[in-house]
């Protein structure tokens, strides 16, 4: 297993104004599990065709455990891949397919066999490796595509939203999968995603990308609890955005002034946000710091309810909460557990 780091990647495509990939650098350590994390047009497939060899940076370097490999193809950089659409050949059995890169590569027969039943015994398919593709469901298939990739036991292993066209239950099944294996190999793999509970599920490492630029890198701990941007708040899931004032221990919004949090590294000018789970609704006023607010609309989710509370300023926010008994045309206050509020520079 290799470390790999990225510095100053950029690569705009022929006729396009704007690069797909500005300006990247990052480093995936040795053993982890790194996830590029952003909306669709980003730049994640992108940067990870240019770290698997398939695409060429216009400017910067890749360093494979310190070694230049910027111009090294892709068939000498030792990669195992998976992507979304497989290509499983259809006329081999499953365990020729996982055998397929040993083949190229020159190995015997004996060896073959022995690391094709390893790789098939990681992914629990060692009992299907005489069926063909067509004889698979399509996480069997996504987990032979695995096998294949880690057969060849390789430096890094690359993921391109690799169970999109699974269904949830089966695609958060492959997830846990994934990341039993990964652990237990110590493998260092790049992933691409989306989605942001897959990104949370599986990563040591998520790097959130907007508009081909790093928003933010951090521990999924860090990217949930800590968002420095409203963009990177938003893909995780925040919303009721204020306009709020910070000095040195306070922080006001909405006419309430209440302890600044301490992940707030701005001055001045910023942006609270809530997150709508995080929030609570109650006829009388609560202790603590509390907001309140006209109830306009309360819509029944089943295991939550989503009220709409009209702030006197004007503004509107959301709070998802299991159902309280309010109902539209009330007034309500609404209070927030200590993770729920987060603050960054307007
Ligand atoms: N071969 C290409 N030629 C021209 N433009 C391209 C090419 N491949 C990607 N792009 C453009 O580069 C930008 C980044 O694309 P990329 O596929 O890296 O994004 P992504 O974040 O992986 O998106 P998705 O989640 O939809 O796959 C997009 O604007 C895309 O249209």
């Amino acid at each position: 297993m290799a470390q790999v780091t990225l510095s100053r990647i950029t690569k705009r495509y022929p006729g396009s104004d704007t690069p797909a990939v500005d300006d990247v650098s990052m480093t995936i350590p040795k053993g982890s599990f790194t996830t590029l994390l952003g909306p669709s047009g980003c730049g994640k497939s992108s940067t990870l065709r240019i770290v698997a060899g398939l695409s060429k940076p216009d400017f910067g370097t890749l360093q494979m455990d310190g070694r230049d490999i910027t111009h090294l193809s892709a068939a000498k950089r030792n990669i195992g891949m998976v992507f979304q659409s497989l290509a499983l050949f259809p006329h081999m059995t499953v365990a020729q397919n996982v055998a397929f890169g040993l083949e190229m590569r020159g190995m015997g027969r004996s060896e073959r066999e022995a690391k094709v039943a390893r790789a098939l015994d990681i992914v629990e398919l060692g009992h299907l490796a005489a069926r063909h593709p067509h004889q698979l469901s399509g996480g069997q298939q996504q987990r032979v595509a695995l096998a294949r990739a880690l057969v060849v036991e390789p430096s890094i292993l690359i993921l391109d939203e690799p169970f999109s066209a699974l269904d949830r239950k089966l695609r958060e099944t492959m997830q846990i999968e994934l990341y039993r294996i990964t652990r237990e190999l110590g493998i260092t793999a790049m992933f691409v995603t989306h989605d942001q509970e897959e990104a949370l599920t599986l990563s040591d490492s998520i790097v959130v990308m907007n508009q081909g630029r790093i928003e933010q890198q951090g521990t999924p701990r860090e990217i949930y609890g800590a968002p420095r941007t409203r963009f990177t708040a938003e893909f995780m899931g925040l919303s009721n955005f204020l306009p709020a004032r910070c000095s040195s221990g306070a922080l006001s919004f909405e006419g309430l002034t209440t302890a600044r949090p301490e992940t707030l590294e701005a001055e001045g000018d910023c942006t609270v946000a809530l997150r709508p789970e995080g929030l609570s609704l109650s006829s009388t006023r609560p202790e603590g710091a509390a907001l309140k607010g006209h109830l306009a609309e309360a819509i029944y989710q089943g295991a939550s309810t989503a009220y709409t509370l009209d702030l006197p300023s004007g503004r509107r926010i959301t709070a998802r909460t299991p159902d309280c008994g309010l109902q539209p045309g009330q007034e309500a206050w609404v209070s927030w557990t200590p993770g729920a509020l987060h603050a960054f520079a307007a």
